[in-house]
């Protein structure tokens, strides 16, 4: 039988992290037997309210922290394993870049930490560049100039410099606008067409239920729930059916046929779009260029009012 611990992208059995006080006490228990298993491919979402132990998870799988009982695999390998960090794209939920280097030469200082050659840098940031939507104005200009959500984007293109299998977001959508966040959610899907992991951290659930194929929910510390977000969703007990262009009249006939079913408390309504949907629709009729044009205007037009962390 196939082992998890080699065969996932992420395993954890019994993780748990015990935070301890100055005369090593134990203070907070953040994390409590947590089980895990992110398969190879997909799009994992963790999600918590403030405190859950979240960035806990996420610090242990990194190696940066040691677990106080359990054990956790990355890519098949212990969590922490030098050999593994360069197949994996972290972005925090605060990115600590440095304000006074440009979004290119940000790419550039990283590709040289991963000991990348120039020749595939020279290839790798432009298109990284684009990816993330960051035009050649942008590019140029310093982080300490960007908005927030040019400085997301920048952060996952720094995440993404060593073409990892494996990407972890914590809070990706943090500070971008609803295009913006649309076009993060895109970008993740891409990433899991392009065969690679992501695990994506957020309180936001919307942003989850959009793009995750599976999550766990976390709450002080324990798992509450896991599973497929579609099926997790489900109302059971309740049939929808869906079609397009009745007629008033036609709408009565089917309520009329229900109640000859016994059907007593059916209801007919109209579907309702997301709020998401509907800005991203009015900014798009709006807009000549549609998304795309929109961001590169805000890239531009001097929106630089966030500071990059
Ligand atoms: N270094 C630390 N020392 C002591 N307690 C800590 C430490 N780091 C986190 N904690 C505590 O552990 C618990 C889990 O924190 P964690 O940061 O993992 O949660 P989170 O779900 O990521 O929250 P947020 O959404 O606010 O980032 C919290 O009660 C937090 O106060």
């Amino acid at each position: 039988m196939a082992n998890p611990a080699e065969q996932a992208a992420i395993h954890t059995e019994g993780l748990t992290k015990v935070y301890k006080d100055f005369w090593g006490r134990p203070k907070v228990t953040a994390l409590s037997d947590l089980n895990l298993t992110i398969h190879r491919g997909e799009v994992f979402g963790l999600l918590g309210p403030n405190g859950s132990g979240k960035s806990t998870t996420i610090k242990l799988l990194l190696g940066l922290i040691f677990a106080s009982q359990g054990k956790a695999w990355v890519l098949g390998k212990e969590a922490g394993s030098t050999d593994i960090n360069e197949k994996i794209g972290f972005l925090p939920e605060e990115s600590y870049l440095y304000k006074f280097l440009s979004g290119e030469e940000t790419l550039r200082f990283y590709g040289k930490l991963f000991k990348i050659p120039k020749d595939v840098l020279d290839k790798r940031v432009p298109i990284l560049l684009d990816t993330v939507g960051l035009d050649s104005k942008a590019r140029k200009r310093k982080l300490r100039e960007y908005s927030k959500g040019m400085a997301r984007r920048i952060g996952l293109a720094q995440a993404l410099i060593n073409e990892p299998e494996l990407i972890l977001l914590d809070e990706p959508t943090t500070g971008l606008d609803p295009i913006g966040t649309r076009e993060m959610k895109d970008l993740i899907l891409s990433l899991k067409a392009q065969g690679k992991t992501v695990l994506l951290c957020s309180h936001l659930l919307a942003d989850v239920q959009d793009v995750c194929d599976r999550i766990t929910i976390l709450f002080r510390g324990k798992m509450q729930e896991q599973g497929e977000v579609k099926s997790l969703l489900q109302v059971r007990d309740v049939t929808q059916i869906e079609t397009k262009g009745l007629t008033d009249q036609q709408v009565e006939e089917v309520r009329k046929f229900m109640a000859q079913m016994g059907v007593a408390d059916a209801r007919v309504t109209h579907p309702t779009t997301t709020l998401e949907d509907l800005f991203i629709r009015i900014v798009n009729e709006n807009t000549r260029g549609g998304l795309s044009s929109v961001s590169s205007d805000v890239q531009t037009g001097g929106k630089a009012n966030g500071k990059a962390g």
